[in-house]
């Protein structure tokens, strides 16, 4: 398995994969600097077919549009890693390129998209759909009946009340409280959360 990104982000997902007890064999990364990454090796800038044929990937990349455009650039098997000390429904799909991490909780009938971050301690309850590229960041907490589309980032700490829709692209402010649906690319902000501007 590789890692796409050395990032701050990437050690949180490498250390996701020690405690699955499974093994990293390196990270890519654009920036010719970075030679390693919490012991493990910085192979360089990832190249199309420059890897073993059937290696699987995660995005390591925390901004949403650049996982985005990493599926798109490169035809690529993708895996998921969940931290064992995650509560996910087993009646909860996750999709491939996902991250799981320490402490999140995921609530039966939920559905989380592909190259989704769950980040450490967020909850989702039932029934709620995660699009693709979705972040949930640190300490979110989403009730039951919510829909994330595609892309959008969830600030740490925000509060997004049961049935509420919030669109594609959008980014809710961290602590934000949200009481009704968000348009898409929305970023909102406060208790109760209101628009300040959008995203392009
Ligand atoms: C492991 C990890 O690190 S995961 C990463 C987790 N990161 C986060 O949760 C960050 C979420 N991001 C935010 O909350 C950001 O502040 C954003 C995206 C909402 C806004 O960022 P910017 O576009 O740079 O807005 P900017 O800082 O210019 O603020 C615009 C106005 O909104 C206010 N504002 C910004 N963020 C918030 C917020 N979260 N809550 C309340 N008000 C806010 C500012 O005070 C400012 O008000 P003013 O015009 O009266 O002075």
């Amino acid at each position: 398995m590789y890692l796409i990104g050395a990032s701050g982000h990437g050690k949180v997902i490498l250390e996701i994969i020690e405690e699955e007890n499974r093994t990293v064999a390196g990270l890519f990364d654009s920036n010719p600097e970075k030679k390693e990454l919490s012991g493990y090796p910085v192979i360089g800038n990832l190249q199309q077919g420059e890897y073993p044929q059937n290696a699987r990937f995660i995005i390591s990349i925390g901004n949403n549009k650049t996982r985005k455009d990493h599926t798109e650039r490169f035809d690529l098997l993708y895996t998921t890693a969940v931290h064992p000390k995650a509560a996910i429904s087993r009646r909860c799909d996750v999709g491939e390129g996902t991250v799981i991490m320490a402490g999140v909780s995921v609530n039966s009938d939920s559905s989380i998209g592909k190259h989704v971050i769950l980040n450490t301690n967020c909850s989702v309850d039932h029934d709620c759909i995660i699009e693709d590229f979705v972040h949930i960041s640190p300490n979110a907490c989403l009730a039951g009946n919510v829909t994330v589309g595609e892309g959008t980032h969830i600030g740490a700490g925000a509060v997004i009340i049961q049935g509420v829709n919030v669109g594609r692209w959008a980014t809710i402010g961290a602590g934000a409280v949200v009481l009704k649906d968000v348009e898409d690319h929305a970023i909102v902000v406060g208790n109760p959360a209101k628009v300040i501007r959008h995203n392009h």
